[in-house]
């Protein structure tokens, strides 16, 4: 087709709970690294000026994902044309490798990603502001992916800055092949107890800022098993963390050898996908 985005995954590296608001939403401070580059966990969209708007969904994530209102990427090209008072007539193909409900932000990224393709395709002209503006419209995590990087993200996650880039460590994420809700996952730190951050992600003399998640505790409430793979992260000798809401897990290794070696060893696990970033 004549128009491609490319939509990455990403990793909240640092993801501390401030406190739950008013309006129901938690008040975050979030590092958050867009995983550029890792091609087997991107999603890619592409377009072509049509008599109507529609969008097809392929690829190996892409099975059971509906492709109607409720997608995401509909969602972002309908907010699109009501910024550009026109329709924006379309035919979309949305090429799915990102597992849903595994706290890498797919469709959140999707979403960035159709904003960005409109933007191009019909000349909009729609300036940074505007883009993050509709961003936040669609959820708190679809403005980081519009800056790519490594973004702080205040507020519920939607406020963002772009960060100096954090070196990545040698990394290995593991998907149990589970599905978490996010909304679930947020309403269950009623029931654990909020966590108290006393560190924050802004880090003295420029050290990168912990490894940390606060929906941790939450996440492992409302799914159990999720367990296995962080024990089992854990006995590869890495150090396990929880991806935004779950259910995927990360570990960072001291180096990119034991980082290979636990590779290996996980990838033998039935049902379990394994990536190396
Ligand atoms: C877990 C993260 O992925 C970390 O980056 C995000 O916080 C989730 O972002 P998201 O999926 O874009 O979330 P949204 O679509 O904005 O909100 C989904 C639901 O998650 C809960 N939610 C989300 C963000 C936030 N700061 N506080 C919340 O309590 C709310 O119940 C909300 O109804
Ligand atoms: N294009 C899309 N790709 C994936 N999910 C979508 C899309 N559009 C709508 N959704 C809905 O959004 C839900 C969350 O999907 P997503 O992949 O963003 O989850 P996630 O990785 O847990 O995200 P997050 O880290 O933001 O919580 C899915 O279960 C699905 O119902």
């Amino acid at each position: 087709m004549e128009f491609t985005v490319q939509a990455p995954a990403k990793l909240n590296r640092f993801l501390a709970v401030l406190g739950r608001r008013a309006d129901g939403f938690h008040e975050l401070e979030l590092v958050t690294t867009v995983l550029e580059g890792v091609l087997d966990l991107t999603d890619t969209l592409e377009g072509e000026p049509a008599s109507a708007l529609s969008l097809a969904i392929s690829g190996p994530t892409g099975a059971g994902l509906v492709a109607d209102a409720s997608n995401l990427v509909i969602k972002a090209w309908r907010l699109l044309e009501e910024a550009a008072k026109r329709p924006l007539p379309a035919h979309l193909h949305l090429e799915k490798r990102i597992p849903h409900g595994a706290g890498l932000g797919g469709g959140s990224s999707d979403a960035a990603a159709a904003l960005r393709l409109g933007n191009r395709m019909f000349d909009l002209g729609l300036g940074e502001d505007k883009l993050l503006g509709l961003a936040a419209r669609l959820g708190s995590d679809v403005p980081l992916f519009l800056l790519g990087g490594t973004v702080l993200g205040l507020g519920r996650g939607e406020r963002v800055f772009p960060l100096r880039p954090v070196p990545l460590e040698p990394i290995l994420l593991v998907h149990p092949g589970l599905h978490l809700s996010t909304p679930s996952v947020y309403r269950a730190l009623q029931d654990v107890g909020y966590p108290f951050p006393e560190a924050l992600a802004s880090q003295p003399g420029g050290a990168a800022p912990p490894w940390r998640n606060d929906l941790t505790g939450a996440a492992l409430w409302v799914c159990p098993p999720l367990a296995e793979v962080r024990d089992a992260l854990r006995d590869s000798g890495g150090e396990p963390l929880l991806c935004g809401s779950g259910s995927c897990w990360a570990a960072r290794y001291a180096s990119v050898q034991a980082r290979d070696m636990a590779a290996e060893q996980l990838s033998g696990h039935s049902g379990w996908g394994v990536w190396h970033v």
